[in-house]
């Protein structure tokens, strides 16, 4: 017997769209990332792979995939669980910044050590700075926990706590799982049950809005398919194409 686990990261953003470091600002879906929403859950309706359970990040982006994606396959109504465990990385002073821009002041070894190095954050950025999360009602739980930055290390480090103790038991239980959140969030989930290395990961990109299937063995939780399978491959590898290339 197998566990089904489905990681779907949110539609385009309207920072996507502008080609902008977004990590924890509270951004919406634009038009087209409402409908690549609701194609997500199309897809899984076509496919049979039919959610019990949510889970998903604080941040609208994710939140609103997921229902648009649901309401969808007709699942809208199943339980939702969140966490800030499952938000985007952290991306510290980066946030805000254009990401060409980003490069072009620091060059392109500097981008890509803060973009998708295991281990180098950005800048922390300040609690007085109009993208810091520090006094917004959803994290005022955190306490020394909340974030200034992140490296992919760090987003792993919060995240496996809310894989054990969140996503595993409902996988146990049997439940088909629908996790919504973001591009590296999702990757650090991929890390783990991929197995990764810190170098390799570096090279692997999540496009946005494109259900992505994993058959988990029910006794090591190992992926049956190493990298699971996108539902639609061949659009997800172009779409993913295009992740690696922003900033170009
Ligand atoms: O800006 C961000 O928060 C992320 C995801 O959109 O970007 P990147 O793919 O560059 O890590």
């Amino acid at each position: 017997m197998t566990f089904t686990l489905v990681l779907l990261r949110h539609g385009e953003s309207e920072w996507n769209a502008k080609n902008l470091f977004t990590g924890w600002v509270d951004v919406a879906l634009t038009e087209q990332g409402r409908g690549e929403a609701v194609r997500g859950g199309e897809l899984l309706r076509e496919a049979g792979i039919l959610p019990d359970v949510v889970h998903t990040s604080l941040q609208r982006r994710a939140i609103n995939t997921a229902a648009l994606a649901l309401d969808a396959a007709d699942r809208h109504w199943i339980p939702v669980r969140r966490s800030w465990r499952l938000n985007e990385r952290h991306y510290g002073a980066l946030q805000g910044k254009d990401k060409k821009a980003v490069k072009d002041e620091y060059g392109e070894e500097q981008f890509m050590l803060w973009r998708r190095s295991f281990d180098v954050p950005p800048p922390p950025l300040a609690d007085d700075d109009e993208y810091s999360p520090a006094g917004d009602p959803r994290y005022a739980d955190l306490g020394d926990e909340l974030p200034r930055t992140e490296a992919l290390k760090q987003v792993i480090e919060r995240l496996l706590p809310y894989w054990d103790a969140g996503i595993v038991p409902d996988l146990r239980a049997g439940h088909t799982v629908l996790i919504a959140a973001h591009g590296n969030s999702l990757r650090a989930i991929v890390k783990h049950l991929d197995q990764i290395s810190d170098a390799d990961i570096a090279g692997l990109n999540i496009p946005t809005g494109m259900p992505l299937v994993y058959e988990l063995d029910e006794s090591t939780l190992a992926p049956t398919v190493p990298g699971g399978r996108y539902l639609d491959p061949e659009a997800a590898a172009e779409a993913a194409a295009a992740v690696a290339n922003q900033g170009r």
